[in-house]
This record gives structure tokens, sequence and C-alpha cells, in this order.
């Protein structure tokens, strides 16, 4: 192997940029050049692709977002797309490929990989943790500090004013950020896309806890939830519990941006080099992950099944939020 492609894909995470630093030093240690996709399959397909050099990537450890920019490309989507990415890579010869992204990503590099014969390895870019083969995707550990930060300072309002707040965090089909703010965050209920959650028995909980002498509390909800985002519950709520105040709040995209947690610093390092390492080894279709502290490479199709929610974790947040 002599060249190698990396990009940044879909959603942009806290983390790429020092994912995408190893990747590029760690080629260079080896001797194989590197080239930086722009906007992620879409700059694959455009050709907008240029050498990287170790200093392109200097001073950006720290920083949110990603210097490579990213994309989601609905041209990738067909077979047409993706035909002209692979001339574009073939013309400059690059012979490996490094995904930097989440679900999607991965979906459409297997897509990829079926037709055009190109080694690559993913490594897991997105807040979500929605990814099997790694106990945490790079920014996640960001993403869920900065929404507990929203979080403690929506409770000073919500117990000087004895209201209750939803809180929608992002998660399409993965609870993982609802889970660990709400357990974090002291929250009374959590609201997630893998549980089938009954209206009436969060309303006869919540009736519960005021009985209780609580007067304030905190509901978090995944954006996929199934009975509805943040706002549709919150209504629901009301409707049924309309002595107590209710308000809601979208933490929104606050969530992707800022400059990385220490670890997902380390985390993205561990794993831009290890993508590298795995790729010049012979590892292809699989994305490089750390499970209980040591690297390990899974195949993309086992790292794409649905992830499981720690249902020790679900138990654990009922019985502290009494
Ligand atoms: N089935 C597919 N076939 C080909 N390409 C795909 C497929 N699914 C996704 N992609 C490509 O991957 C891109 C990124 O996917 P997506 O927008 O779902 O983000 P992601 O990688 O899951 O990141 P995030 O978790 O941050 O949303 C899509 O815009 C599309 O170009
Ligand atoms: O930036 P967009 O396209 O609104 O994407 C939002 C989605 O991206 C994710 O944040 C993942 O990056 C999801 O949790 C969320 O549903």
């Amino acid at each position: 192997m002599k060249k190698i492609g990396v990009f940044t894909s879909g959603g942009d995470s806290p983390g790429m940029n020092a994912c995408l630093r190893a990747v590029v030093r760690g080629a260079l240690y080896y001797g194989i050049e590197v080239y930086g996709i722009h906007r992620g399959y879409r700059g694959m397909i455009e050709n907008d692709i240029h050498k990287m050099t170790s200093r392109d990537v200097s001073n950006i450890i720290q920083r949110g977002g990603t210097i490579l920019k990213t994309a989601r490309s609905q041209r990738f989507m067909t077979k047409e797309g993706r035909e002209k990415a692979y001339q574009n890579l073939k013309n400059l010869e690059i012979d490996g490929l490094i995904a930097i992204g989440g679900n999607g990503t991965l979906t459409g590099m297997k897509a990829f990989s079926e037709e055009h014969k190109i080694p690559f390895v993913g490594a897991p870019g997105t807040i979500d943790n929605d990814l099997n083969g790694t106990d945490y995707t790079i920014g996640f550990d960001t993403a869920i500090n900065t929404a507990l930060e929203a979080i403690d300072k929506i409770r000073d309002t919500a117990d000087s004013l004895e209201r209750g707040f939803f809180i929608e965090v992002m998660g399409r089909h993965c609870g993982d950020i609802a889970l660990l703010t709400g357990i974090g965050g002291g929250a009374e209920i959590v609201m997630l896309p893998e549980i089938v959650d009954d209206l009436d028995e969060i309303v006869e909980s919540i009736t519960q806890m005021l009985a209780n002498k609580k007067t304030s509390l905190i509901v978090v909800v995944a954006e996929g939830d199934e009975l509805g985002n943040a706002e549709e519950l919150g209504e629901k709520v009301k409707e049924k519990i309309p002595k107590f105040k209710f308000r809601v709040t979208n933490l929104g995209h606050i969530q992707r941006g800022g400059s990385p947690t220490a670890a997902d610093r380390v985390l993205a390092s561990q794993l831009g080099l290890g993508a590298v390492e795995g790729l010049l080894s012979g590892k292809t279709n699989v994305m490089v992950g750390q499970l209980k502290r040591k690297l390990v490479y899974t195949s993309i199709d086992e790292c794409l099944k649905p992830r499981k929610i720690d249902n020790e974790l679900i138990r654990m947040l009922r019985i502290l939020s009494i």
C-alpha cells in the first residue's frame, strides 16, 4: 500500500480532528502518502481530494468539527455516484481508505466495497454511540458532557421555580446520550427509542413523585423516542397533570460542537493510529474500536447490528430517582 485516502462523513463529532491527525501522522510515519477527501462522499465524487502533510494537521487536536468538512451525500447512495467516486480514487492511485463517521458512513463503505475492491477501515466518529465493536464512539464523551452542563443549568430553574422539564437530546435510534446524561444529571425519567414507553405509566410515575414531595423534575427524552419528541411528550403530560408547570428544552446541535474532552482526544488518537496499522496489516471491511480498553477490529456487518441498551443502567436510574 502506497497511498491512502481519509475522510470524515455524516454528522461532525468532537474528536474527528484528533482522529484525522492520528491517521495522517500515523500513515506518514510508515512512509505512506495520505490524501484528505473533503466533505466525505461528496468530495470523493467531486474529486475534492488533496495530499496532506504533517503540518496540515498541526494545532487541530483540540478543535471541534472537522477541518476536512463533512457532508451527507445522496449521490453516493446511487451506483453511479459510487462508480464516479471509485474512478477518482483510481486516477490518484489511492489503494486504501479510512472512513471516519457513523453507521451511515460505514453502510456506505460496505456498499462501496461490494462493488469496488478497495481495502478500508472505519473509525467510529459519531456522537450517537450507536455502533457495536467499540464501548464508545469518538465524540460521545464530549457530547454527554456538553448536554450534562446544560441539564445542570436547567435544573437550577427547575428547582427554584418548582417546575418539570422535558429535555430533548440527540439520538434518532440510540438512547445512549439520553441514558448517560439522564444518570449524570439526576433525571427522574429517561425516554429512549429502545424502550417502549407507556404514556399512562409515565404520567402515573410523575404523579407519584409529586405526591412524594418532589418539587421539580427532569425528563430526558431521546429525539427518536417512539412516543414522540420532547415537545409532543411535554404537551401530552401537561394536559394530564395541569396543576404542575412543565417546560420543554431541546438541546439541539450544541451537543455536536466544541473542544473534545481528554477521553475523546485519547480515544480518537488511538483509533486513528489503529485504523492505519490495521489497514497496513491487511485488514479490510472492519471498524477499529476499543472494548474494555483493548483495541479491536470488528467486521462492518457486526458493527452495524442494532446496539443493545444497557438495562442495568436503566434499572439503576429508576432506583435512584425515587
Ligand atoms: N445505504 C447506503 N448506501 C450508500 N451510501 C450510504 C448509505 N447509507 C449512508 N450512506 C452514505 O453515508 C453518508 C453518511 O451517513 P449518515 O448521514 O447517516 O451519517 P452517519 O455516518 O451515520 O453519521 P451520524 O451518526 O453523525 O449521523 C450518507 O450521507 C450517504 O452518503
Ligand atoms: O445535523 P443534522 O443533519 O440535523 O443531524 C442530526 C442527527 O445527527 C446526529 O446528531 C448524529 O450526528 C443524530 O443524533 C441526529 O439525529
